[in-house]
């Protein structure tokens, strides 16, 4: 199929400014009450008001012509931090976290990230194919048309590199844009407990330039917290895989303000993960370094913390993304509607900062701003119809999926 006119829809998109919306223009976002949307293989010829997107259309040659009912369009969401590439659920450590024990703790004992690590190993590269599949199209009918994936339960050199070829599978085998972030760095394994410090050398010689050699993964990850990977060897960690050609992302001050957002700053990495603990001196160094805050609600919501603070960071001009953080520990949905209701509720953006930074904020923190993230000329058109007049629908309709029809350039996939 070549050109298709999608007509009669309420059209809500953030504008691309050329960099991450921040500050006041976190809720940077045009909408036609009767819009549409005219699209060449795939990519978005024209959008606007239907009288001027008609107007264009009209000595076109248009292939297909869908009616969408008044249905409000906004772009496919992108989930710019998953670790949805995992071969077990972990229910049983859910009940010991209801029962009172602590996120960190059961890592400590060797549960938690520990656990997945196990069974990741365990599994074979077909069977976490098939587990990463199930997850990732469960997220595509909830409206994720573009997702980041990370590696980090294998925290060995071949299981790491099996963990991103199946990343990178993924994205071959669904309509979904995948990205793949390497993070080795995602806990101290089990055999190196007694000498941490082994393990950050074996990731610097060995692990990281394993990865770069393999060519999959685009962003290396860390997660400094304590316990973890200290604010010393996440510098070294990170400075490493910057020499070999890896673009930065660090799970910072989840817990602990360790300084992880600081750290965040003075690399200039794409962006922090979390930073519910992270504090305001380090927030303002990640707005002048323009440093995306990916905010992972939903890991909150299942750790029952405190939000990380979105409307002080909005304040400081820290550019927000949201994200699910799909993982089989601390935040077990796929669900893109439901971080977006978290955030309006409970974190106090507004629908339209949520819409910016479930779209293209997230797409800048992944490096795909170029060609997704927002319903404007030349990128694709990728889009979701709501059943609802306006985006507000995903945070009032709590509990279920607005999301009636996604598109993956100009095509219905789910
Ligand atoms: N906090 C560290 N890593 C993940 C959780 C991974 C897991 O528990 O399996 C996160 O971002 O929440
Ligand atoms: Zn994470």
């Amino acid at each position: 199929m070549l050109t298709t006119l999608f007509r009669n829809a309420a059209i809500y998109t953030p504008v691309d400014e050329g960099k991450p919306l921040a500050g006041k223009l976190q809720g940077h976002v045009r909408s036609w009450e009767r819009g549409a949307l005219l699209c060449d293989k795939g990519i978005i010829t024209a959008v606007g008001s239907e009288e001027d997107v008609l107007a264009k259309a009209k000595d076109m040659e248009v292939d297909m012509e869908v009616d969408c009912q008044g249905a409000c369009m906004i772009p496919g969401f992108v989930d710019p931090h998953t670790h949805i590439c995992f071969a077990e659920r972990r229910e049983k450590e859910f009940s010991m976290r209801l029962a009172g024990a602590s996120y960190l703790d059961i890592l400590k004992a060797g549960g938690g990230i520990l656990s997945s690590v196990r069974s990741v190993r365990n599994a074979k590269e077909e069977e976490l194919l098939s587990t990463t599949l199930d997850n990732v199209l469960t997220a595509l009918s909830f409206g994720t048309t573009s997702m980041e994936i990370k590696s980090g339960y294998g925290l060995d050199t071949e299981t790491e590199l099996k963990m991103l070829r199946v990343i990178e599978r993924v994205g071959k085998e669904t309509p979904l844009d995948v990205i793949a972030t390497f993070m080795g760095a995602h806990a101290i394994p089990e055999e190196y407990k007694s000498n941490p410090e082994e393990y950050v050398k074996l990731l610097i010689d060995e692990m990281i330039p394993a990865a770069s050699k393999q060519g999959i993964a685009q962003y290396c990850d860390v997660f400094c917290e304590e316990g973890v990977f200290s604010v010393e060897q996440s510098r070294r960690i990170l400075e490493a895989a910057r020499n070999r050609g890896f673009k930065l992302k660090i799970h910072a001050d989840e817990v602990h303000d360790l300084g992880g957002a600081g750290l965040a700053a003075e690399l200039e990495t794409a962006s922090a993960e979390h930073l519910l603990a992270a504090n305001e001196e380090n927030l303002k160094a990640m707005a002048e370094k323009g440093v995306i805050a990916d905010l992972l609600p939903a890991t909150a919501y299942s750790l029952k913390k405190p939000y990380a603070k979105a409307r002080k960071m909005i304040e400081l001009g820290v550019p927000v993304a949201l994200a699910t953080d799909c993982n089989p520990g601390s935040s077990y949905t796929e669900s893109m509607p439901f971080v977006f209701g978290l955030a309006v509720l409970n974190m106090d953006m507004t629908v339209e900062e949520a819409l910016v930074a479930s779209t293209l904020n997230a797409a800048y923190s992944i490096g795909l701003n170029h060609k997704v993230g927002s319903l404007e000329v030349g990128k694709q058109a990728d889009f979701l119809l709501l059943d609802g007049e306006t985006p507000a629908i995903l945070a009032y309709h709590a509990g279920v999926s607005p999301v009636v029809e996604v598109y993956k350039k100009g095509i219905h996939v789910a």
